[in-house]
């Protein structure tokens, strides 16, 4: 019997573009993303990730090619921006019901998914940036979705607050076997775990695991000299001890993280 199992499609996009007014915003993309699976979106401003991710959600409809999802898709999705009105008071509590009933069973048990349980009657204002999008993962895996959509998921967050939304990121593909689409918008970090990396430029203009385009030719060309520097990535180890303080024993450089072109704050 073959021991490989072939892990359910949830999304498959087929030679798919977008056209709005006589222009073309993006085409020929063909991606698949399957359960447990971590999809990355990169490429340039205005190079059609959004325009992807929206195809791939059924949030635009495609005018070239063809876009299918798994009947029922129950998609979570993490917003690279939040239209909150700052200025009114907002508990993390009440902004988790916002968009559906939940009872406060699932509240918790959402919050607590994600270590931010204590945050459960905090100012969603008081939130820093790492905080605020542990509760944007809470909100998003409260519904159970098979496929997570993650706009930009470290942005705003500091070094190590980034390296644990990796960790989370990880930690939720691995419990949930939900499948993972990011979208990183100025390309600094690819999980390591990323199983595609799609790069895009109106087109694809490179795809693979996330070392194969670091190196490819289209990706250079692309980006040029600086381009192997500004795909850092972010691997996950797990041949080490802790000390009890969550520190890695003899170990700085612990995760792997290539610090060239690193966005900091
Ligand atoms: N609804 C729309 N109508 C017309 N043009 C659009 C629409 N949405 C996006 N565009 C244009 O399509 C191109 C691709 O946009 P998209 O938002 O997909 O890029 P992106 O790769 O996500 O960029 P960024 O990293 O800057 O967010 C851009 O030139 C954008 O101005």
């Amino acid at each position: 019997m073959n021991a490989i199992v072939q892990r359910e499609n949830l999304i498959t996009l087929s030679n798919a573009g977008v056209r709005r007014g006589g222009r073309v915003l993006v085409e020929g993309v063909d991606l698949t993303i399957a359960r447990g699976e971590i999809v990355t979106l990169i490429g340039p401003n205005g190079s059609g990730k959004s325009t992807t991710a929206k195809m791939a959600t059924g949030v635009m409809k495609p005018d070239m090619g063809s876009v299918t999802r798994k009947a029922g898709l129950r998609i979570g999705y993490v917003p690279q921006k939040l239209s909150i009105d700052w200025t009114l008071p907002l508990t993390v509590d009440r902004l988790m019901t916002l968009t559906g009933d939940f009872g406060a069973g699932e509240i918790d048990a959402a919050l607590e998914a994600v270590g931010a349980s204590r945050l459960r009657r905090a100012a969603v204002q008081e939130l820093s940036g790492g905080e605020f999008q542990r509760v944007l993962f809470a909100r998003a895996m409260i519904r159970k979705p098979d496929l997570l959509v993650l706009d930009e998921p470290v942005q705003g967050v500091d070094f190590s607050g980034e390296v644990a939304l990796y960790e989370l990121i990880r930690q939720i593909r691995n419990e949930t076997q939900a499948g993972v689409l990011m979208i990183s918008h100025d390309l600094h970090v690819v999980m390591a775990e990323t199983d595609t990396v799609i790069c895009l430029n109106g087109h694809v203009c490179c795809r693979g695991t996330p070392s194969a385009v670091k190196k490819s030719p289209e990706y250079l060309a692309l980006f040029g000299e600086r381009a192997a520097q500004t795909l850092a990535i972010y691997e996950h180890h797990h041949d080490h001890e802790h000390h009890d303080d969550g520190c890695v024993v003899g170990d700085e450089h612990h995760h792997g993280h290539e610090h060239a072109g690193h966005r900091h704050g």
